[in-house]
């Protein structure tokens, strides 16, 4: 059975935990074929908080570092949604030294993904803003599930802010420059049909089927020997991280300076109030 194949590990945000004796990342090693799933869950809406971006760095590189794990399954828990994208509430009103410590968070996690050795296989079974499309576009391949909810896209723009440089390399790396160009301008966010047509996704399939078909995409991508396609993987990516490497701190008084300021909180204070209103 395909499911056999699959290890569990599962990313919650420490809020939502069971008693504190349970581990925050749980890595079994049941599994003898090397590939582990990552389930992000951290309801309602798997916004990346510092928390999370903090244990899905954690639980990556302990399974780069377990040698029994050739490839990753990434996708969710939460039903409906893959993820909301950065969480808001990390980058509205807090403190310089708060927001320098998400920012490194977030450039931590895409350099991890991104440079991955592991095979990264995005099973995105709902809904995946900005962040939550960032972490698929890291991936070695998307398979999204079709539902017409289930958009895809980066849309900063649309919150009155703009998606930094690197996410910009990534879409441009992923569907070329004039889609990026225009997806970017205007925050687009793609349905599956759209997401398949422009290379944002890889396949679409129907969404009992997306667990199985990143399995079988695992396997064949896991046909290949591993230091052939890993070496591969790095020529075509360490320029577009090495961008960023060169110029962390840069990038990181980039993001204070933007985020300080007042129009930027308002933007920020003023998407938030409207989701919250949407309920009432
Ligand atoms: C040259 C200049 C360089 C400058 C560099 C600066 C760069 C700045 C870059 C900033 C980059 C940002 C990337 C991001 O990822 S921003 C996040 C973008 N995300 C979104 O737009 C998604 C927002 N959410 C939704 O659309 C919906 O919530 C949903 C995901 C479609 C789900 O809808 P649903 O109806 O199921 O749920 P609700 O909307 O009712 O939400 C439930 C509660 O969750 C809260 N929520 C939702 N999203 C977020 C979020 N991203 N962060 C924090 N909280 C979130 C929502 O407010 C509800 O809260 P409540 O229960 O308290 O009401």
């Amino acid at each position: 059975m395909a499911q056999d194949l699959v290890d569990g590990l599962l990313i919650k945000a420490r809020s939502h935990l069971p008693p504190p004796s349970e581990p925050l990342g749980k890595l079994s090693k049941r599994d003898r074929k090397g590939v582990a799933v990552i389930k992000l869950k951290n309801p309602p809406v798997n916004s990346l908080s510092l928390e999370v971006l903090t244990e899905f760095v954690i639980s990556l590189e302990k399974l780069e570092n377990d040698k029994t794990f050739r490839g990753v399954i990434v996708t969710s828990d939460c039903p409906g949604i893959f993820s909301a994208g950065l969480d808001l509430t990390e980058m509205c009103g807090k403190s310089q030294a708060h927001y320098a410590e998400f920012w490194r968070a977030v450039q931590e996690l895409w350099l991890r993904l991104y440079l991955s050795n592991l095979v990264l296989i995005a099973a995105i079974n709902g809904v995946s803003p900005a962040g939550g499309c960032l972490i698929s576009l890291t991936c070695d391949y998307r398979v999204l599930a079709d539902n017409p909810k289930y958009n895809i896209g980066l849309n900063e723009t649309l919150l009155g802010v703009v998606a930094p440089s690197w996410f910009k390399d990534t879409l441009v790396n992923t569907v070329g420059h004039r889609t990026a160009e225009r997806a970017l301008q205007l925050g687009l966010l793609f349905p599956p049909a759209e997401a398949l047509r422009v290379g944002m996704v890889d396949q679409v399939v129907p969404e009992d089927q997306v667990h199985s078909t990143a399995l079988s995409v695992m396997a064949q991508w896991l046909a290949v020997p591993d230091h052939a396609r890993q070496l591969t993987k790095s020529l075509m990516r360490k320029p577009t991280a090495d961008r960023l490497v060169k110029q962390r701190d840069a990038d990181i008084q980039y993001f204070l300076q933007f985020v300080s300021r007042d129009s930027i909180q308002k933007s920020l204070r003023m998407y938030l109030d409207k989701l919250r209103q949407k309920k009432g």
